[in-house]
């Protein structure tokens, strides 16, 4: 261990704990401000500080919450001796901490600490997953594949994983998605000619699976109700062989500009952005009626991702206030379908209360909608894969990221 890691590290991560930007931007200006350290020290220090948010509290368990303390016990549990932080410059007791993660028996820990987790958070695991609950906590704990998502407006999956070995990057087909290649090993695929050329894009077979349930077909018109950068309205585009139109709303004018690069490898034509300014906006309004399908994947509390984003354990969630704006968002998309049409409701959420809770009030208040079962959808996709009526994706069950999905009609 360099000296300067630990103090890096300590820095950085005390900035993403104490402010509200995501661990992912917040780490990119801290790289720009320090403009010294070399690639080796940046990707150290950031896997340093990824590690301290994914076991903050099992960590704090026995170095309290400072920084420094969190980022010693890290490097202890990767390996590091009690001399070794000395010689870092950590200035706490570092023999204590060493003793005190040695004899840590997790087992024997609530499963808030064991697992790093939030008090909330473990406890809806536990009510809602019951004995499942350890191995789901301990999955989301584990480092994400890199999942990849061919385009087939461009190339087939075979094709492109031959391209992909070609270029260094070993890829086996994903077990579900048609469409999915999972990378051997993580690597910066972003440089490979394949992504340049708009074969790919790195997309989790989850989110893959998705966008399968629309089913959306050649000519159709489709909103994606909430596309943020557009992975899943390429998708779509994609799935629809560059016909008919997909329109990619979302709030974010940020977000969607993101998706101007990813469209212009992609080759589609048939994608039109637009920004609105909340659900009910007169652009949104004006296809009341007209859209054959419409995909809402809604804002969420997100710990379906915390594979990838361990920071949002940290922050505080309005749980109320996201599901009153789920419910606002379903109930504007629903009113754009032309009877026949049909909605998938989607989230990366874990928690009962954004998912099955959100379909239950839906389907209460609109008797106009069905369930359109996803393992019928599916197993005519030939995606072999049965969580029932509605798809419920778990990494410690399918190494996809956590997802639920709900497919309905409008009947009349
Ligand atoms: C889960 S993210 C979407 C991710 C995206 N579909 C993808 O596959 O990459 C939810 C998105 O909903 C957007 N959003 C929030 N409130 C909205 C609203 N009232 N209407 C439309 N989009 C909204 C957010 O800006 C965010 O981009």
């Amino acid at each position: 261990m360099r000296p300067h890691h630990l103090k890096q590290s300590a820095e950085l991560l005390a900035a993403i704990l104490g402010g509200a930007r995501a661990a992912d931007k917040q780490m990119e200006s801290y790289f720009r401000a320090h403009r010294a350290m070399g690639v080796r020290d940046r990707a150290e220090v950031a896997e340093t500080v990824y590690g301290c948010l994914r076991h903050r509290r099992l960590l704090a368990h026995c170095a309290g919450e400072d920084a420094a303390a969190l980022v010693a016990a890290y490097l202890v549990r990767e390996g590091s001796s009690a001399r070794a932080l000395a010689e870092a410059g950590f200035r706490g007791d570092a023999r204590a901490l060493v003793g005190c993660l040695r004899t840590l028996d997790p087992r024997a820990l609530p499963l808030a600490v064991a697992a790093s987790l939030p008090d909330w958070l473990a406890a809806e695991l536990q009510a809602e997953y019951g004995d499942e609950a350890s191995a789901l906590a301990e999955a989301l704990n584990q480092p994400a594949p890199v999942d990849l998502r061919v385009n087939t407006v461009k190339a087939r999956r075979e094709e492109v994983q031959e391209r992909l070995a070609e270029e260094g990057f070993e890829a086996d087909a994903t077990p579900f998605s048609p469409v999915g290649l999972r990378l051997r090993q993580r690597a910066p695929v972003f440089h490979s000619r394949a992504f340049k050329d708009g074969l790919i894009e790195v997309q989790d077979e989850g989110s893959q699976l998705v966008s399968l349930l629309l089913e959306p077909r050649r000519g159709e018109m489709v909103v994606d109700f909430c596309a943020g950068a557009g992975g899943k309205t390429l998708h779509l585009g994609a799935l629809m062989a560059n016909t008919g139109s997909v329109y990619a709303f979302d709030v974010s004018a940020a977000r969607l500009e993101r998706l101007a690069p990813r469209l212009a490898r992609s080759g589609l034509s048939n994608v039109r952005p637009v920004v609105i300014a909340h659900e009910r906006d007169e652009r949104a309004k004006r296809l009341h009626g007209k859209i054959d399908r419409v995909l809402v994947d809604a804002p969420c509390t997100g710990t379906g991702t915390l594979r990838r984003n361990s920071d949002i354990k940290w922050r505080s969630v309005d749980l109320e206030a996201l599901r009153a704006e789920q419910a606002r968002i379903l109930d504007a998309a629903a009113r754009l379908l032309k009877p026949g049409g049909r909605l998938v409701y989607a989230t990366c959420s874990l928690l009962r209360e954004e998912n099955d809770a959100v379909i239950d009030a839906f389907l209460k208040a609109r008797a106009d909608f069905r369930v359109v079962p996803a393992a019928a959808i599916l197993s005519r996709r030939r995606v072999p894969l049965d969580t029932g009526d509605a798809l419920r994706l778990l990494p410690h069950r399918h190494r996809t990221d956590g997802f639920y999905a709900a497919a309905l009609e409008r009947t009349a």
